[in-house]
């Protein structure tokens, strides 16, 4: 029945002022009225329909991607939206683009890289994109190890330029969102060379496309590397390749901030330090931590509306079937990851809290906290898009068979997702940069040099080495103390425990790769030890609304309780609780989960996601699930004629053949 909400049962069990809660993960009242318009502007707007996106061709799909990136423009500059209100308005499209990459690599790495003359230049060309950027860093043969890296510009003090040149087959760009087809520039980087002494790696703006006819500069070959992961999905976006023969451009386009070749030819260190570059690293992983809790969100949100609508089984007493949400093995694998949403939420507000900070040390000079805040984006990049990737996938279980199908949204958003596992840096690899400071920061306890930041609980060492947990009965569980000291006792033990092993090899880098997977092992702790205080701190600091806070205190209790479950061996086997104690967590967990059951789809709805965003028939808001899952199945090209395509050459004559009676 059109117009009826059928989860109207549900909202109405809601112990706490949804309207509030929006205001929570929105951030602030301002920002939640900015996404409430945007949102329903882009929902409105019949050019962004997405539900198409399946049936295209690569082309189609690509061509309605620079459509709606063109129209977006128009619109963006039309209604004169400020920064903060186009970036909510690129990001409502949902329609992975060129338009991400120029935007969010291509103007910060200007910005980050490049000194006050070449921003001056660069900058207004990009901002009014009559330059369209990307960021070409990866190549065939290396991503990760950045220092391997073989494409090179040489200088040429005859003619003030540099050479850019790709070597080999190996050192051919590869991977570079809106690269393939539409990027007029690119940052370039490549191993400077000057008086044939190689420097290492800098960027480079190079441009690859004549502003005229769109058609690649001599000397340059650029094209798409192909499909991807899933239909649909991420192939809207041109990564691209890209090789240099002896490719010419000016001195004055290597990125000079940190670095600068003169003249002559002379390669001059600036006085602006190297940290530099950490305040875009923050930059670019704040948004990508914000961006995991987004697609937490939606994934549970339709997991959660769906487990309410979906009933199986009839209860022990007969009556209705039981809502499939009401089965606790339902609850365990689902509020957790409602849990976690909301966690990497709030992480995600202090990380942006952590890059004003950043900024406003690197204007004074201070750069003593930046070696920590860049250890700590790269471990909350890797551990949020890692739980997010593998909640996704949960989510599409958790709403069984019609979770495959292409009109729940799962199948998509976890396409587009996982590839955040890896880029802007392997999981693996960030990580082991995390251990690798952790294992510094335990060299140097008791040196007199204090731990700052997220490692501050470092400092006191003799203490959590050696404490027991006081927890006693299950309702201590909910005590913010005793679970931050299991968390920060199990962190510090499993670092303290991997650098005592560290010490037993002679040559460290050896010892290092030996202890590789227990070193991120230690650096996973360290980081969910940062999300649980950082969602304890908020539950802490004031909250309004009705019962909202309430809430809030259990989902972090959930979070917490849940890795602590999780992650059992680790907090045994350092010590950091006791048998009994973890089963009293279990205990206290399965009670958090009654109280939250009422609350569930209210908590889905403070995320105040318009049906167009979510792009679900199955998380739909008003959960007529089943007549809608008709009425897709039916818009399916299959289902243009009822004899499909292909009958008379393959079906009838298999069906009417002569068998011959020997085969019967
Ligand atoms: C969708 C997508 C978009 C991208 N966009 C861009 C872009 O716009 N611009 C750009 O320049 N690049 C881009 N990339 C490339 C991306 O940044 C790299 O793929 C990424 O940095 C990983 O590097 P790699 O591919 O070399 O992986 P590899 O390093 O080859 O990883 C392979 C395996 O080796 C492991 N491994 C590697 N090194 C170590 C180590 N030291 N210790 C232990 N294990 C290790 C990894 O964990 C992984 O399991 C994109 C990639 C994808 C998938």
């Amino acid at each position: 029945m059109e117009g009826v909400d059928h989860l109207a049962d549900e909202r109405n069990k809601a112990e706490f002022d949804v309207e509030e809660m929006k205001i929570v993960w929105a951030g602030s009242r301002h920002a939640f009225q900015v996404s409430n318009r945007i949102s329903r502007l882009v929902a409105n707007d019949p050019i962004f329909e997405k539900s198409k996106r399946a049936v295209m061709s690569r082309k189609e799909l690509f061509k309605n991607t620079l459509k709606k990136s063109a129209h977006a423009w128009k619109m963006i500059n039309e209604l004169r939206l400020s920064d903060e209100e186009s970036i909510r308005f690129r990001s409502f499209m949902d329609q992975p683009g060129f338009v991400d990459l120029h935007w969010g690599m291509f103007v910060p790495a200007i910005k980050g890289q490049g000194t006050e003359e070449q921003q001056q230049k660069w900058l207004p060309l990009a901002n009014n994109m009559q330059i369209i950027g990307c960021y070409a860093q990866t190549e065939l043969g290396h991503g990760s190890h950045v220092q391997g890296l073989e494409t090179t510009a040489t200088f040429d003090p005859q003619t003030d330029q540099f050479i850019i040149h790709s070597p080999t087959q190996t050192s051919s760009k590869w991977w570079p969102g809106g690269l393939g087809k539409v990027s007029t520039h690119a940052v370039v980087y490549a191993r400077l060379i000057t008086n044939g002494k190689d420097h290492g790696v800098h960027g480079f703006i190079v441009q690859l496309r004549s502003l005229d006819d769109h058609s690649p500069l001599p000397g340059i070959t650029v094209g798409d590397i192909g499909m991807k992961f899933g239909n649909g999905a991420y192939n809207s976006m041109d990564n691209g390749f890209l090789k240099f023969d002896h490719f010419r451009i000016p001195r004055d386009q290597m990125l000079m901030r940190l670095s600068k070749v003169t003249r002559e030819g002379k390669y001059v260190a600036s006085d602006v330090p190297r940290q530099l570059v950490y305040g875009t690293m923050v930059f670019v992983r704040q948004s990508i931590v914000s961006n995991a809790s987004n697609a937490l969100s939606r994934a549970v949100c339709i997991a959660t509306r769906y487990s309410a609508v979906r009933r199986q089984f009839a209860s022990q007493n007969g009556g209705t079937e039981t809502q499939v949400i009401d089965y606790k093995t339902q609850q365990n694998r689902l509020f957790p990851l409602l849990a976690s949403a909301y966690a990497f939420r709030f992480v995600g507000e202090w990380l942006k809290w952590l890059y004003t900070d950043v900024t406003q040390r690197l204007e004074a000079s201070d750069f003593a906290t930046l070696p920590e805040a860049h250890a700590c984006t790269a471990g909350l990049k890797s551990m949020t898009t890692s739980a997010t990737a593998d909640g996704i996938e949960e989510c599409r279980k958790l709403c069984g068979g019609h979770g495959y199908l292409w009109c729940s949204g799962l199948p998509e958003l976890f396409a587009v997702y996982v590839p955040a596992c890896t880029y802007e840096g392997d999981n693996v690899v960030l990580q082991l940069q995390v251990a690798r400071f952790l294992m510094k920061t335990v060299s140097q306890l008791g040196s007199g040099k204090a731990p700052a930041g997220t490692t501050e609980y470092m400092g006191r060492a003799q203490h959590l080495l050696k404490c027991r947990s006081s927890v006693k009965k299950a309702e201590d569980w909910l005590n913010p103390g005793m679970v931050l000291e299991a968390f920060e006792a199990r962190a510090l033990r499993m670092a303290v425990s991997c650098a005592n092993n560290l010490s037993k090899f002679e040559n460290q880098e050896q010892g290092f790769s030996e202890l590789l997977a227990d070193l991120v092992e230690a650096a996973i702790a360290h980081c969910q030890l940062i999300v649980v205080s950082k969602f304890i701190a908020k539950i802490e600091g004031e909250i309004k609304g009705k019962g909202v806070k309430n809430q809030l205190k259990n989902l972090c209790y959930i979070y917490a309780l849940h890795l602590l479950h999780k992650h059992l061996g680790d907090f045994l086997s350092t010590d950091s609780v006791t048998p009994e104690q973890a089963s009293l967590a279990s205990h206290q967990l399965r009670s958090l989960y009654s109280q939250l059951r009422p609350n569930a789809v209210a908590l889905v709805d403070a995320f105040n996601y318009t049906d167009h965003y979510l792009g679900s028939v199955l998380g739909r808001y008003d959960g007529n699930v089943y007549p809608k899952l008709f009425e897709e199945a039916l818009k399916d090209p299959l289902n243009d004629s009822v004899v499909p395509d292909g009958y008379h050459e393959y079906i009838r004559p298999l069906i009417k053949q002569h068998i011959r009676s020997a085969r019967l």
